[in-house]
């Protein structure tokens, strides 16, 4: 994310990554056991002093992991993290800690991070002496203060988090970090584990606090609505990867990544000017074990590029690849009932005609070379020869899509997309303006 203003950032990303093991103990790590989970991919983003980045993406896409590794509570696997110019990742434990006062944490659920031994005072408290931030005989009076920072009361301070709301809970958890005087917060899903009545009072809180403060925010939340009012910059995450960064105006009025796209489309309460139709995602964010090849969104994207070789409308296409998506989870053993999703088709045989049914393919595709083609792969279906069809489809339905993966780079709208369609090496210039034509078709 390095388009703006052209100062120098408080933080930068570049290349960064952060992969899991699934293996389970030492021994298992040893004998190489165990899969690999890429849950942050390579992700370059900059943050600068006073801003807000809203970091966004479904359930599962490594928004908490990039913003763990960011402040240090993850050590990443690749790449690196500067903050002010110099590189987290090789410091010792000393500057580390220094850093790390300058960088805080505001965690999703305050009742997890806060200790329930400690009172609220006791809890501020360890923050400001961990970091040596006041001298003792300062701290109680620098603890009420930060509890008047975050609205809360003096008599607060006596009190154990069980004994809070959930919203005196996150004001607690916000006090804290604020303890520390930092200059980088990263609030990761402040509000969402609280009532929708004091969502509004958290989110217009870390407001003034930014105001009053200088402070610079990443903002991570699946909701687009928060971002929409408090983010200056938006980077929209997907398995690991940032797949469309720029200003909030920029994106909110032209995304140009068929994923933020459908993000934007299925916010509840869109602006009465929306005049687009809610875009349904097929399935879930894929495993991060098994990254889908090229574009990472490609199983998914409505917008999928069809074969060159064809001339076939996109919902064509994609209808055939979600086919050719789900052939290749079922199993053997399954029977080829599986391939018909809805009980009440499992009365028929299971025929070509059935399976395209099933699968919203048109009975006849508008390409006749790829309607034979597809004929040809579901009656090998049919007769069960199950691994012969995904053969034959993948060789005749392969998408561009699939084979390179696309870089974050400026779009038709300027900001960085990380998108084929309007890369011309995939797609010749009338898909181009059509695929131009129906980004813009849902703008606000
Ligand atoms: N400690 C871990 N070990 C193995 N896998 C993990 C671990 N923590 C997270 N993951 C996996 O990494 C991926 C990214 O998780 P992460 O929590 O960073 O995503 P997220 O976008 O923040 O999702 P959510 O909003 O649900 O927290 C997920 O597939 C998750 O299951």
């Amino acid at each position: 994310m390095t388009e703006g203003n052209g100062h120098e950032p408080l933080l930068r990303a570049e290349g960064l990554a952060t992969h899991y093991t699934t293996a389970d103990g030492v021994l298992d790590r040893l004998l190489g056991r165990g899969e690999t989970v890429r849950a942050v991919d390579g992700v370059d983003l900059e943050i600068r002093a006073g801003e807000t980045v809203g970091l966004v993406g479904e359930s599962g896409c490594g928004k908490t992991t990039l913003g763990r590794t960011l402040v240090g509570l993850r050590e990443p696997t690749a790449g690196s993290v500067t903050y002010r110019g110099t590189e987290l990742t090789v410091c010792d434990r000393a500057e580390l800690r220094e850093l790390r006062s300058e960088i805080q944490y505001v965690f999703q659920d305050p009742l997890a991070s806060l200790n329930p031994q400690l009172t609220v005072a006791e809890s501020i408290g360890e923050a400001l002496s961990v970091h040596d931030i006041v001298p003792a005989d300062r701290r109680t009076e620098r603890v009420r203060e930060l509890l008047e920072t975050v609205d809360l009361h003096a008599h607060h301070a006596t009190r154990y988090p069980h004994e809070l709301s959930g919203g005196q809970r996150q004001r607690v958890g916000i006090a804290r970090a604020l303890a520390v005087e930092p200059d980088l917060i990263v609030c990761d899903e402040p509000v969402s584990a609280l009532d929708v009545s004091v969502q509004a009072e958290i989110l217009n809180l870390l407001s003034d606090l930014q105001d009053r403060f200088g402070l610079a925010y990443l903002l991570i939340t699946h909701d687009l609505s928060v971002v929409e009012h408090l983010a200056d910059r938006v980077a929209v995450m997907y398995l690991g990867r940032l797949v469309e960064t720029g200003t909030t105006a920029e994106v909110f009025a032209e995304p140009s990544h068929p994923y933020t796209e459908a993000l934007l489309s299925a916010i509840p309460e869109p602006d009465p000017c929306w005049d687009g139709d809610r875009i349904v995602l097929e399935g879930t964010v894929p495993s991060p074990i098994d990254i889908p090849a090229g574009c990472r969104f490609h199983p998914r994207c409505p917008n999928v590029i069809p074969p060159a070789e064809y001339d076939l409308a996109v919902d064509e296409f994609r209808a055939v690849l979600s086919l050719r998506t789900r052939l290749s989870e079922i199993d053997a053993d399954a029977g080829l009932e599986a391939l018909l999703p809805h009980a009440d088709d499992r009365a028929v045989a299971v025929d070509p005609a059935a399976i395209r049914d099933a699968h919203d393919i048109p009975r006849r595709l508008s390409d006749p070379d790829a309607d034979a083609d597809l004929e040809d792969a579901l009656e090998t279906v049919a007769a069960g020869d199950l691994s012969s069809a995904r053969k034959l489809l993948a060789s005749a339905f392969e998408t561009p899509c699939e084979t390179t993966e696309p870089a974050l780079e400026p779009g038709p709208a300027t900001h960085p997309i990380a998108c084929h369609r309007f890369d011309d090496r995939f797609v010749d210039d009338t898909d181009t303006d059509a695929a131009t034509e129906s980004v813009g078709s849902t703008d606000k």
